[in-house]
C-alpha cells in the first residue's frame, strides 16, 4: 500500500533519527502536517506548501493556523467590539488582506474563494456587532471571532493545494473536536471527539484534508479554542485521531533550537529530542512548540518532526520517545529557555521550622486563588518557602497567602509574605543531565561570570530541568552566557581588528591559512567579528572570513567607525571571550585599553604606545588585568621573536634579571653591521632608506627613541618603574640637523659622516666594532646608543637586520641567555601578534569568565 516518499522526506530521511524510525516502523501511510501562521503568511508562502505535502502518503491531513498576525488582529477586534470601540477599519483591512491573497491564489475564481471569504467576513461582522450588544456568556462568540483566521486560511490552503478537484477536502475542526477547560489547560473529550471523527470519516472517506487548527467545540457544541498558539496541539490531536505515522510541524526555523534564536544568535538545531525534553522546553517558553502538543502524540508514540517551510531540505528536529544513544555527548543540556513576567513570592518565619503542613497550607491557598505555581524552592532549614508565579497573579497570590497565614503573621510566628517583581526564569533542560555531575555547576559558573544574581533555584528529582529565577533585566545576558557555557567551546573568542595596515593585513592572511586547521585540531574557535580603520568599520554577527575582511571594509561608503560601538559589538554576550587586536598605531585607540581590559576584553597589539607611554596608563592597564583579561604585546620588541615571553618565563620561574642588552632596531642593526669604513655612513643610510629599512624620515630611527621605547617595555616587564625620560638616549642626528625639514636633512646627510668615521676608526684601532645597543642594569641604568664591542660580544655575531636580546640573570650569569633573529617586517610582526592571540586562546577554559 505504501507509496514512495517525496523528495523532501527523502532528504529528511538522511537524519540519524529518521534512520532509526525507518528501521522501527513500516513506511509511513498517514501523515499529518501542520503549518503555522508564519508558513501561511502570504500568497507566496501558501503556494509553496503544495510540494511539501506532496509526500506520497496514502492519507494526508494538513492542519493550518491563521495567516501570521490575524489572530492578534481578531483578538483586538473582539475587545474593541465588546467595549464599544470602532473595529470597522481593522475588519476592512483584514478582509482586504485575505481577499487579495485569494485573488493571487485563485486568479480565475475557479475555487470560488472570493465569495466564500466574503461570506466568512460578513459572518465576522455580524459576530462583532453581536458582541457589542450581547449579554451573558460571551465566550463562545468571542471564540468564534478569534477562530475566524483558521477558517479563512484553511480555504486558502485548500485552494492552493488544488481544491476539491485534486481531492482536497476541508474540515472545520469544530465539527469533530470536543474539548473542555481543564486544570492544565484545555482538555480533549477523547470519546466524544473520536465518535464524531469516526462519523465524519465514514461519511467523507477523506484521503486528503485541510483542517482548521486552534478551533474546537465545547460539550454543548459552542465555539471555543485551544488557547493561543494552540494549532500545534490541534495537529497533535488530529495525528492521534488519524493514528498517524508521523506528524510534521512546519514553521519558520530549522527545528527546535538550543535556545530562542532571536536571543541567542549561535543557537543550534537539535537533531533529536525526547517527548519529555520537548515538553519541558515548551512549558518553559520555547515558543516553537505549544506545551500540550506532546501528550496526544506520545500516547501513540507518533514521531513528531519540526521542519522549516523556508528551508525544506533541512532535516529538522525529530521528537521521539527516547533520544538515540550517544545523543547526550553533544551537550548534557538540550535547550535553554527564558520565561519572562514572573514574580517571586516568599513566605518566611521561624514559626515554620519543623511545623508540618505549612507548605500544604501555602499551596492550597494559591490553588484556591487560582494561581499557578511555576517554580518552588525551599531551603532545608524550612525557614522560608519561595515560589515563582506569573507577575499578573502575584497580587492575588500575596493576598491569598496573607489571609491563609493571617494568624501566624499576627502573632509574629511568620514574618509575612514578600514579593519581588520583574523576575524571569531561566531553565536548562535535557535528559542527558540525569546523573551527570557538574551540569548545575557549569550553569551557575556561567551565570556568575555574566554577573547574574540568582534569586531562587529549583531542580526536580527527574534531574531533567534546572530552573533559576533571575532579574528580568539580566535575562538575555544570562541566557547567552549559559548557552555559550554548554554549546560553545570555552575557547571561542570574538575578535576585532583595528587597523588593517601592513601588519594587520598580514595577520588576516595568516589567520585565514590556519583557522580551519586550528578549529579541527583544537577547541580554539577564533571568530573575526569586526574590522575597522580610522574611518570605517565592518561588523558581523557571526564571523567575517579573514580573506574577505579588507574588502568588506573597502565596500563601506559612509564613515562609520565608532570605537565604543566597535568594542561593544566585539564583547558579544553570546560568546565566551572577546579580544581586540590593535594594529592601528593610534594613541587615541591605545587610550581605550584600560577600559576594554576592565570590561573583560583581551587586548593584543604590536604598537608601543601603551607599553612605553605614560606610567599612569601602564599601571591602569596592569590593574585592569586583575579581572582576568590579558594585555599582550610581544610584537613590540623583536617582532615575532619570543623576547617578552622569555623575560616573563625567567621571572615567573624565580630568576633575577641582572642586565638586559640588545640590538632592538633592525634598521640600526643593518647600518652598523654594514658600517666597516669602506663606505661612508651617509651612503648606508641612503641605501637603507631605499631598501625600506628606515622610516620615511631616517631621523626617527637614528634618534634612538624607538629603541628606547622597547627598552622601557622590557624594563617595566622586569619590574622597573621606568619611563622614556629615564633612558639615557644617544641621538645619532647632529644637533644642527634635528629641527630641519626632512628633505633638507636628507640633502645634508653627509654631515653625519665625519664624527661617525672618527668613532669607527677609534674602535677599530682597539680591535672593536660599533653596534647600536640598548642596555639596562641597576649599575648603569637604562642607556641607548652606539657602543664599541669586542669580537666575542654576542652582538658582533648578528646578520643583516637581526635583533638580539641578551638576558644576564642569576641563572644565566656567566653565559647569558640570547634571543636572536630577524626582528622586523610585516610577516614576523604579524606572527608575533598571532602568537599572542593564540597564547590567550589556549589559556582560556571553563570557569575563566571575563565579561564584566
Ligand atoms: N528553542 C527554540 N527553537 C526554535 N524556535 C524558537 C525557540 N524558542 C523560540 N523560538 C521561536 O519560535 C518561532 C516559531 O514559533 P511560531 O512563531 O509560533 O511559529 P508558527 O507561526 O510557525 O507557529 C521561531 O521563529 C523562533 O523565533
Ligand atoms: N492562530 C492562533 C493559533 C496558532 O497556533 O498560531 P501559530 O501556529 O501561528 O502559533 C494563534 O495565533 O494563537
Amino acid at each position: 500500500m505504501s507509496s514512495a516518499p517525496s523528495q523532501t522526506l527523502d532528504e529528511a530521511a538522511a537524519s540519524p533519527a529518521s534512520a532509526v524510525l525507518q528501521a522501527l516502523r513500516p513506511a509511513a501511510l498517514t501523515r499529518v502536517h501542520k503549518f503555522g501562521g508564519s508558513s501561511v503568511a502570504d500568497a507566496a508562502r501558501i503556494a509553496a506548501l503544495a510540494p511539501l505535502v506532496d509526500d506520497g502518503a496514502d492519507i494526508r491531513a494538513v492542519v493550518v493556523s491563521a495567516m501570521a498576525g490575524t489572530t492578534n488582529a481578531l483578538v483586538a477586534m473582539a475587545e474593541q467590539a465588546a467595549s464599544g470601540q470602532d473595529w470597522s477599519a481593522d475588519w476592512s483591512a483584514l478582509r482586504e488582506r485575505h481577499l487579495a491573497t485569494a485573488d493571487t491564489l485563485d486568479p480565475d475564481a475557479r475555487h470560488g474563494l472570493r465569495d466564500a471569504l466574503g461570506r466568512d467576513f460578513d459572518g465576522l461582522r455580524d459576530d462583532l456587532l453581536a458582541l457589542a450588544s450581547a449579554t451573558g456568556d460571551l465566550a463562545p462568540l468571542v471564540a468564534q471571532v478569534h477562530g475566524l483566521g483558521e477558517l479563512v486560511s484553511s480555504r486558502l490552503v485548500q485552494a492552493a493545494l488544488g481544491g476539491e478537484a485534486a481531492g482536497w477536502q476541508r474540515l472545520d475542526a469544530r465539527d469533530v473536536l470536543v474539548v473542555h477547560p481543564g486544570e492544565m489547560g484545555v482538555g480533549v473529550d477523547w470519546d466524544a471527539s473520536r465518535e464524531r471523527f469516526a462519523d465524519w470519516r465514514a461519511r467523507r472517506r477523506p484521503s486528503r484534508v485541510v483542517i482548521t487548527g486552534f478551533v474546537a467545540r465545547d460539550a454543548d457544541g459552542r465555539s471555543t479554542t485551544l488557547g493561543r498558539n494552540g494549532s500545534d496541539y490541534s495537529a497533535a490531536i488530529f495525528a492521534n485521531l488519524f493514528d498517524a505515522d508521523e506528524l510534521l510541524i512546519w514553521t519558520d526555523v530549522d527545528g527546535v533550537l538550543s535556545a530562542d534564536p532571536r536571543l541567542v544568535p549561535d543557537a543550534m538545531v537539535l537533531p533529536t529530542m525526547s517527548y519529555a525534553e520537548a515538553c519541558e522546553l515548551a512549558y518553559f517558553g520555547a515558543k516553537v512548540l505549544h506545551p500540550q502538543t506532546m501528550a496526544p502524540v506520545q500516547s501513540r508514540a507518533i514521531p513528531l518532526c519540526i521542519r522549516n517551510t523556508l528551508n525544506p531540505s533541512a532535516p529538522g528536529t525529530w521528537i521521539l520517545a527516547e533520544n538515540p544513544a550517544g545523543d547526550a555527548e553533544l551537550s548534557p543540556v538540550k535547550g535553554l529557555t527564558i520565561v519572562r513576567d514572573m514574580a517571586v513570592l516568599e513566605l518566611a518565619g521561624n514559626g515554620m521550622v519543623g511545623v508540618p503542613g505549612a507548605a500544604e497550607r501555602l499551596f492550597a491557598a494559591l490553588h484556591r486563588a487560582g494561581v499557578s505555581v511555576v517554580m518552588i524552592s525551599q531551603g532545608s532549614s524550612e525557614h522560608s518557602i519561595c515560589c515563582v508565579v506569573r507577575a499578573g497573579q502575584v497580587d492575588r497570590a500575596r493576598a491569598a497567602v496573607e489571609s491563609a497565614f493571617a494568624e501566624a503573621i499576627a502573632d509574629t510566628q511568620t514574618q509575612g509574605v514578600s514579593v519581588t517583581r520583574d523576575i524571569s526564569i531561566l531553565a536548562a533542560v535535557g535528559d542527558g543531565m540525569v546523573g551527570i555531575p557538574g551540569v548545575a555547576a557549569r550553569l551557575f559558573a556561567a551565570l556568575a561570570q555574566a554577573r547574574v544574581n540568582i534569586r531562587a533555584i529549583a531542580q526536580g528529582a527527574s534531574e531533567r530541568n534546572i530552573s533559576v529565577a533571575i532579574a528580568d533585566a539580566d535575562a538575555t545576558r544570562a541566557l547567552r552566557a549559559a548557552h555559550s557555557a554548554f554549546w560553545l567551546s570555552p575557547q571561542t573568542v570574538s575578535i576585532g581588528l583595528i587597523g588593517p595596515g601592513q601588519v594587520g593585513r598580514e595577520l588576516l592572511s595568516q589567520m585565514a591559512a590556519v583557522l580551519p586547521r586550528l578549529r579541527a585540531s583544537s577547541r580554539v574557535d577564533l571568530r573575526l567579528r569586526g574590522i575597522a580603520n580610522s574611518g570605517y568599520m565592518a561588523l558581523d554577527h557571526f564571523a567575517i572570513h579573514p580573506d574577505e575582511a579588507t574588502t568588506r571594509l573597502a565596500d563601506m561608503s559612509t564613515p562609520s567607525f565608532d570605537v565604543d560601538a566597535f568594542a561593544a559589538h566585539i564583547r558579544a554576550e553570546h560568546l565566551p571571550h572577546a579580544l581586540i587586536v590593535d594594529c592601528s598605531g593610534s594613541e587615541a585607540v591605545a587610550r581605550r585599553y584600560p577600559e576594554w581590559l576592565a570590561a573583560g576584553i583581551h587586548v593584543v597589539t604590536p604598537s608601543k604606545h601603551a607599553g612605553s607611554g605614560g606610567w599612569e596608563r601602564y599601571v591602569a592597564i596592569r590593574e585592569a588585568q586583575r579581572g582576568g583579561a590579558r594585555f599582550m604585546y610581544e610584537a613590540t620588541v623583536g617582532a615575532g621573536l619570543p623576547v617578552i615571553s622569555t623575560l616573563r618565563n625567567l621571572l615567573d620561574t624565580g630568576d633575577e634579571i641582572e642586565a638586559i642588552d640588545g640590538m632592538l632596531s633592525g634598521t640600526l642593526a643593518w647600518l652598523f653591521n654594514s658600517f666597516d669604513g669602506s663606505r661612508p655612513f651617509s651612503a648606508l643610510v641612503r641605501q637603507a632608506r631605499e631598501l625600506g629599512y628606515t622610516e620615511p624620515d631616517p631621523r626617527d630611527d637614528l634618534s634612538g627613541l624607538d629603541v628606547a621605547r622597547k627598552l622601557v617595555i622590557l624594563a617595566r616587564e622586569a619590574g622597573r618603574e621606568l619611563s622614556l625620560d629615564d633612558v639615557d638616549v644617544e641621538n645619532l642626528v647632529p644637533e644642527a640637523l634635528r629641527g630641519v625639514p626632512r628633505d633638507e636633512f636628507l640633502d645634508r646627510l653627509e654631515e653625519l659622516d665625519a664624527p661617525m668615521q672618527a668613532r669607527l676608526a677609534a674602535a677599530q684601532a682597539d680591535g672593536l666594532a660599533l653596534r647600536h645597543i640598548a642596555h639596562l642594569s641597576r649599575e648603569h641604568g637604562a642607556r641607548v646608543g652606539v657602543a664599541a664591542l669586542p669580537p666575542d660580544h654576542a652582538c658582533r655575531h648578528t646578520r643583516l637586520t637581526d635583533n638580539l636580546v641578551q638576558f644576564t640573570t642569576a641563572r644565566y650569569a656567566s653565559n647569558p641567555l640570547v634571543v636572536q633573529g630577524p626582528g622586523a617586517g610585516p610577516q614576523v610582526t604579524a606572527a608575533g601578534v598571532f602568537g599572542d592571540i593564540l597564547a590567550i586562546a589556549h589559556s582560556l577554559s571553563d570557569g575563566i569568565g571575563l565579561h564584566a
